[in-house]
């Protein structure tokens, strides 16, 4: 069994931007225990009251995961961060002084004889106030790796029941880290019953890569966070390193106790707290971790999921992957759309419409269900005799009315009409009023740019009610103004297809 030690509270917060009140950090602690992790690191009690105050009050509210509070090997940290932990079920120190020579010569600025001296002085006086002591050899992969054994002896003889390597800068890579832990596993006195951890920085990208490897080499505890927020580029990811283990099981042979169906709860949580949004691409939690947008892996992936997924998105929480339409979908996931939406439609048709959508995805960077329904509706269900954009030009300066004049076909019949407004789109909606005669309510009106650049295409989207109905209605120029009547038809022909208001006639 792998201990997880969760630190997105202590470390994680270490990320700038990424500080959380009290009320948060219980939030999200008691998110962590329904996730099952074995150590909650709740911070680092006296580096301020804020601190102490979260570590103190979650060490209350937590009844299953141990507590932690870092703690240097200073009195007084220590006595602050056992005040904050005693409340605890199960409470941990977690001492730490760092053993490399770059940190001990300037940061320190201690000889290894002192070190050896500090650490054997505060584990010791850690342990005289707390049973489960953790010590942290700081930079640990860039240490002498015969000092690296001295110094977790002496710690291990003081009193420490976890010893952890952290490759504190994120330098080490996944065979180097191995070998560092076989050789402190067989050179350290008195290593036998206690937890081997490591605590990993991504700054090489390698962080999951060197737990896992730590993992095979005899590690017994690995430290990360939700989402792999931390100082720098972050920490081990809680959620890789867990299904890592879980989808590899036949390799790896190693359980943890994390209930994985929390994942996601845990990472959008955390993502809501600090602001900080998940990359689309992100391992797991991202939003693209479970989407398939290409035809081939599409139609692998509605006949049998495991041709593409090597996990199943129900086992992290999420209910169920997702197919998005794009410019690389074929005909499978466009029908498969279409059937979820509640269309049946036969072969010919879905030639048909597979078309219009292919049309549609070359503009759009992504189709979504109302793009799909607005093609049903043109193709389908007999808007060949709704109104169809003919003309228009519109009439516009500052300070005075627009006028709008358009003109569409409906059936055989053209019909023209002006409208006015304060702006062209505004004529132009009172115009498309006139043509339709419809006691049209305009409820929601937005223009979204969906390319780049000065020849962008805009995108208008409106909600009209009709009746006490809400129709939606979309349309696509380069030109804002025809997008707006585009959308405005598109809308009126989903509940005008056909009838030429009588007023027209
Ligand atoms: C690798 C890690 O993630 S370690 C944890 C990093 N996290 C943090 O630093 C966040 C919280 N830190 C803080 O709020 C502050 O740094 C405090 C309150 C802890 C200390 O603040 P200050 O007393 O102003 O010291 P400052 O941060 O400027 O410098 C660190 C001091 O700790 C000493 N120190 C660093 N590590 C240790 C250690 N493990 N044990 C003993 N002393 C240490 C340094 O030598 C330096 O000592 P000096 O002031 O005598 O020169
Ligand atoms: C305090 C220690 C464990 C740490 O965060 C590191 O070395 O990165
Ligand atoms: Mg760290």
């Amino acid at each position: 069994m792998i201990k997880i030690f969760d630190t997105t509270l202590r470390d994680g917060e270490q990320s700038p931007g990424c500080s959380m009140n009290l009320n948060e950090k219980i939030q999200m602690a008691r998110q962590l225990e329904r996730l099952g992790v074995d150590i909650i690191e709740a911070g680092f009690a006296s580096s301020s009251p804020g601190d102490f105050k979260s570590v103190e009050e979650l060490s209350k509210a937590i009844k299953n995961s141990t507590v932690a509070s870092l703690a240097r090997c200073v009195k007084n940290d220590i006595d602050v961060a056992y005040d904050a932990v005693k409340f605890a079920a199960k409470p941990r120190l977690h001492i730490f002084l760092a053993t490399s020579e770059i940190h001990m010569k300037y940061k320190l600025q201690m000889s290894e004889e002192e070190v050896l001296e500090k650490v054997k002085k505060y584990v010791s006086y850690a342990k005289s106030k707390c049973d489960d002591i953790e010590f942290s050899a700081e930079d640990a992969t860039r240490s002498d790796v015969e000092f690296l054994c001295k110094v977790f002896a002496v710690a291990i003889e003081a009193g420490a029941t976890t010893i952890n390597i952290p490759d504190t800068v994120g330098y080490i890579t996944p065979n180097e880290y191995a070998d560092i832990i076989k050789r402190v596993k067989e050179g350290t006195k008195g290593i036998e019953n206690i937890d081997i951890s490591v605590h990993c920085h991504n700054d090489l990208g390698l962080a999951v890569a060197n737990s896992l490897s730590a993992i095979e080499a005899g590690a017994t505890q690995v430290e990360c966070t939700v989402n792999g927020i931390g100082e720098r580029a972050g920490n081990t990811a809680l959620e890789e390193l867990v299904m890592a283990l879980k989808t590899r099981r036949d390799y790896y042979k190693k359980d943890t106790n994390i209930v994985t169906e929390e994942i996601m709860n845990a990472s959008n949580l955390l993502a809501q707290i600090t602001g900080v949004k998940i990359s689309p691409n992100k391992p797991i939690v991202g939003k693209n971790a479970f989407a398939h947008e290409s035809g081939i892996h599409q139609h692998g992936v509605l006949k049998e999921r495991t041709t593409y997924e090597i996990m199943d998105p129900k086992s992290i929480g999420l209910n169920k992957n997702s197919i998005v339409l794009g410019k690389h979908s074929g005909k499978h996931a466009l029908k498969d759309k279409l059937n979820e939406l509640g269309y049946e439609v036969t072969s010919d048709e879905l030639e048909k419409l597979f078309i219009k959508f292919k049309e549609l995805s070359d503009l759009k960077k992504t189709v979504f269900d109302e793009d799909i329904r607005a093609i049903m509706v043109r193709e389908l269900q007999n808007v060949e005799d709704g109104y169809e954009l003919v003309d228009y030009n519109a009439f516009t300066s500052d300070g005075k009315d627009s006028k709008t004049v358009i003109k569409v076909k409906k059936k055989d019949e053209i019909i023209e009409m002006v409208g006015s407004g304060k702006g062209p789109i505004d004529a132009a909606f009172d115009c498309m009023a006139k043509i339709t005669g419809s006691e049209i309510k305009l409820k929601e009106f937005s223009i979204y740019s969906v390319t780049q650049g000065k020849d962008a295409l805009g995108e208008t989207i409106i909600k009209v009610e009709n009746n006490g109905r809400t129709y939606a209605g979309k349309g696509i120029s380069s030109d804002i103004i025809k997008s707006g009547i585009l959308a405005y038809i598109s809308a009126v022909n989903q509940f005008n297809g056909g009838e030429v208001s009588e007023d027209v006639i």
